[in-house]
């Protein structure tokens, strides 16, 4: 069997009395376009937060490409390319030398910065916002200025966290070509979203978390189950319990 792209086992995650991610394993193959949905406080972003290097886990571990992601983080974090939630980032520098800080910060040469960022900012219509600083950005546009970076050194595996939020529609059609390509070329992407009806175009193989942990996983057909992912969503997580009408907010 291929090594997987990521490999996850036993991890867990406390924040005082709130288990965030409660001794999640999962397997994500190496080529694959795989999507992580769950409700809002699921676990998502800390279970990726984990599997990324950005936050340490309680317990557990995670594998890159075979490579132990903790015990070797030098070897292991040139293979991931990482779009956290809520990019904090160096904001008083312009897009251009965000993306080239970030290539040189995996080791490019100058002229491979250059060539790449120009590339970047292009397929990602940014190239006249390449000399506005970062904190002028939308939201939107910080998210594609995120993603340029995560992508500059060409790693191995692409975690994106809600990669599509506040993109406007042509971008979003943009990014997709770009990640489409990347999984065609061997990569893998791994993303976190709330929209169903992307991932479920996007995709091949889904994981739902929720409470902490993964409550179905695999191709996405076997986890829809033969029903759409979001009634699927819904069965598994459950609905909203207290579905009261708001009758003050109508007028007559
Ligand atoms: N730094 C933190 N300190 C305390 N609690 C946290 C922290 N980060 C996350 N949590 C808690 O852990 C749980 C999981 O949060 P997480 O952000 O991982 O969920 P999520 O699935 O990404 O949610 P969303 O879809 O809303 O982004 C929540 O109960 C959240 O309040």
């Amino acid at each position: 069997m291929t090594v997987p792209a990521l490999s996850i086992r036993a991890l867990v995650k406390r924040f005082g009395e709130t288990t965030a991610v409660a001794g999640v394993d999962l397997d994500i193959p190496a080529g694959s376009f795989y999507g992580v949905v769950g409700p809002n406080g699921a676990g998502k972003t800390t279970m990726l937060s984990m599997a990324t290097g950005l936050l340490e886990p309680d317990h557990g571990t995670v594998s890159v490409l075979g490579v132990d992601l903790w015990g070797h983080p030098a070897q292991a974090k040139p293979l991931l390319g990482v779009l956290p939630d809520g990019l904090h980032t160096f904001d008083r520098l312009t897009g251009a030398e965000l993306i080239s800080y970030a290539a040189r910060l995996r080791g490019l040469d100058r002229e491979t910065v250059r060539a790449r960022r120009d590339d970047l900012l292009a397929a990602l219509d940014l190239a006249e916002a390449g000399s506005t600083l970062v904190m002028d950005y939308s939201a939107g546009m910080t998210k594609k200025i995120g993603l340029a970076c995560a992508l500059v050194h060409a790693p191995r595996v692409l975690v994106l966290d809600e990669p599509f939020e506040a993109v406007d529609p042509v971008s979003a059609g943009a990014i997709r070509r770009i990640l489409a390509a990347f999984v065609a070329g061997g990569g893998t992407v791994i993303m976190s979203s709330h929209v169903m009806a992307l991932v479920e175009r996007l995709c091949d193989h889904v994981a739902i978390v929720g409470d902490g942990r993964i409550l179905a996983s695999g191709p996405l057909a076997h986890v829809s189950g033969g029903s759409d992912l979001e009634r699927r969503f819904v069965e598994l997580v459950g609905d909203v319990q207290d579905q009261r009408d708001l009758t003050w907010l109508q007028r007559s």
